[in-house]
């Protein structure tokens, strides 16, 4: 500025300005003109659609259960009947279903799925955590008919997902991942992008494996504190300080200490994570003894009817164990 006049130097503050004004009115106009389908309001599933609603962007919605959409009717989404009148009305479409077998049917489902509207032009972006294998096969067949398919499984639970904080781990058609990254940055903090159809679906179970794992450890630490006479509140605080301390832990424990599990990641989708992960493990011929010993506890907790609580209900099986 100093070799500059005061007029130069205002000018070149109103173009900078400008410029940044200019590009953040075309992300916007971008975001409302995509008109994004969205398949499954679980817990998931209607924080993530919710978001993109909140961030301008035009979203129609389906669940099997119908009536888990009229909340985000209210909030100015679009209705779709059936997974075939969402892809037929939206070029994009992300799904968040529970599972393989429901992330299979509503594509495959002969009536209605997404096979039935799926062409050239529409992309199709399955969020669900499922195998490598459920991922390929939907991707054949989606190309099978000109579509795209992009997997996207995410790390993080309901409250990142309502705070549009998750972490995407995306692999697949790259032209339609490029395309999809505007809500990509809405519904997280990072978006990977990991090659071909089934690295996402791979990373995003050893990812869960680990954190079954540690659940169960966790588990077993704070009932080992309290039935040795120790306060496993005191072990929280312990822990946090030192190089275990993680969010994880932080968040779960107290409520853990209260027996209180309520659902933000479902303790059934947990240990269907561990059982797909340890497959994994199976077909690499890894070893896995830590995790198939959480795995154990996973399905004693579904056993004891704790499926639906949250996964951190696993120390209810540890507790259960010992008595
Ligand atoms: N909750 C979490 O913290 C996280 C979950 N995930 C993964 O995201 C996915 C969704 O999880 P979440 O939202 O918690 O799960 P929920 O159990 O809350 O929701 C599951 C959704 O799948 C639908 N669904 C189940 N079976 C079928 C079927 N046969 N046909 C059509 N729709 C079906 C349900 O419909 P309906 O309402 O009719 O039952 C519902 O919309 C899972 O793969 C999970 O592992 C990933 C990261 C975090
Ligand atoms: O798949 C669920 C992940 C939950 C989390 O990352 O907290």
């Amino acid at each position: 500025c100093q070799t500059t006049t005061y007029t130069d130097c205002a000018c070149f503050i109103h173009l900078i300005f400008y410029h940044h004004h200019s590009s953040s009115l075309k992300t916007q106009r971008r975001k409302r003109k995509m008109e994004i389908g969205f398949l499954g309001l679980g817990i998931m599933g209607k924080a993530m659609a919710m978001n993109l609603l909140k961030h301008g962007f035009k979203v129609t919605v389906w669940n099997r259960t119908l009536s888990k959409c009229d909340e985000l009717v209210e909030h100015g989404a679009s209705m779709g009947e059936t997974p075939a009148q969402v892809i037929k009305k939206c070029k994009y479409t992300i799904a968040m279903l529970s599972d393989p077998c429901a992330a299979l049917s509503v594509v495959f489902d002969d009536k209605d799925g997404v096979l039935e509207q799926i062409c050239e032009g529409k992309g199709y972006i399955d969020m669900s955590t499922v195998d490598a294998e459920t991922s390929l096969k939907i991707n054949q067949a989606i190309t099978g008919k000109g579509g795209r398919f992009v997997e996207g499984p995410v790390s993080g639970s309901k409250k990142p997902a309502e705070d549009g904080q998750l972490i995407i781990l995306a692999a697949g058609d790259k032209s339609l991942f490029d395309e999809t990254v505007p809500a990509f940055d809405v519904l997280g903090k990072k978006s990977f992008y990991l090659g071909q159809v089934g690295n996402g679906a791979k990373m995003k179970l050893v990812v869960n494996m680990v954190m079954g794992s540690m659940m169960n450890a966790f588990s077993e630490g704070l009932v080992l504190a309290d039935k040795s006479g120790l306060s496993s509140d005191t072990l929280l605080d312990i822990l946090d300080l030192g190089a275990m301390t993680n969010p994880m832990f932080k968040g779960k424990g107290p409520s853990m200490n209260k027996s209180s599990y309520p659902p933000a990641f479902p303790l059934k989708h947990q240990q269907k994570d561990m059982r797909l992960a340890l497959a994994l493990g199976d077909e690499n011929a890894v070893s896995m003894p830590v995790a198939a010993a959480a795995n154990e506890a996973f399905k004693k907790a579904r056993s004891m009817g704790l499926g639906d609580l949250d996964f951190s209900a696993v120390i209810e099986a540890v507790k259960f164990s010992r008595e």
